[in-house]
């Protein structure tokens, strides 16, 4: 038996994070720890304002935890500067949201290689090639050059998950990525994003309401004001 202990894709300790001010202050994460394997699925499931979006903004490093720790791929990220925190963003974090925040005036292949120009690995051949890759494994071949407001919902939320796929992040992080989209999208979505996370062996945590949705990943962690209860 090895007694190594797993080096996890994503990992957080006792998060603390209060919101509001004064009257309005809210305890909204109150000592959150969270382990995420890679090449595997969670599904982080609980009732409106239990935190859920709060903690999946930390973990993405778009926000500071007041107390608690936040490795990404064995990196202690707590006191990072922000241009460290940046920089492990680019390099290691897709995000999918519900709302897309595509760019709508540019094609579907410019909005896939943004990420890629801005980590500045590749030249321009190489992330055209990977971005025209990623859209046809989205099954948008044919649409690489649409503008992304002509395309439908679903077509839309697919450009987004080839665009967090961009820099083969270890870390997928999806809040409500089929929120708005319709059950036949929605499936087709959420199968997009695990078996493209499977293959590319990345730890996806998808925050949802849908328990069909939930039931399909390979951990349900359950949210209740500000923990896990489950
Ligand atoms: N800027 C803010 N100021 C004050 N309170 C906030 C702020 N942002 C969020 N909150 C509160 O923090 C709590 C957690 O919000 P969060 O968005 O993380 O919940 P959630 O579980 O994702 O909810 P939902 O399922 O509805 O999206 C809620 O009570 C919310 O009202």
């Amino acid at each position: 038996m090895s007694t190594t202990a797993p080096e996890f894709a994503l990992r957080c300790s006792n998060i603390h994070r209060h919101l509001g001010q004064d009257e309005g202050r809210v305890h909204v994460l109150r000592g959150v720890s969270f382990e995420a394997q890679a090449g595997h699925v969670y599904a982080i499931v609980g009732p409106s304002g239990c935190g859920k979006s709060t903690l999946l903004y930390l973990l993405g490093l778009l926000d500071r935890q007041e107390e608690g720790d936040i490795w990404i791929k064995g990196q202690l990220m707590s006191n990072s500067s922000d241009l460290e925190r940046t920089a492990a963003r680019g390099a290691h974090i897709g995000f999918v949201f519900q709302f897309h925040f595509l760019m709508q005036e540019f094609t579907a292949l410019e909005n896939v290689m943004m990420p890629m120009r801005k980590l500045g690995r590749l030249a321009a051949a190489e992330m055209e090639d990977r971005a025209r890759g990623l859209l046809s494994d989205v099954g948008l071949g044919e649409k690489t050059h649409r503008l992304t407001n002509h395309l439908s919902g679903g077509e839309q939320q697919r450009v987004a998950i080839a665009r967090a796929l961009a820099n083969q992040p270890a870390i997928i992080l999806a809040d409500e990525p089929t929120g708005n989209l319709d059950v036949k999208n929605s499936n087709l979505v959420f199968d997009l994003l695990t078996r493209l996370a499977k293959d590319h062996g990345q730890a996806v945590v998808l925050v949802t309401h849908n328990p069909e949705l939930a039931a399909r990943c390979d951990t349900v962690r359950s949210m209740r004001d500000g923990l896990f209860v489950g």
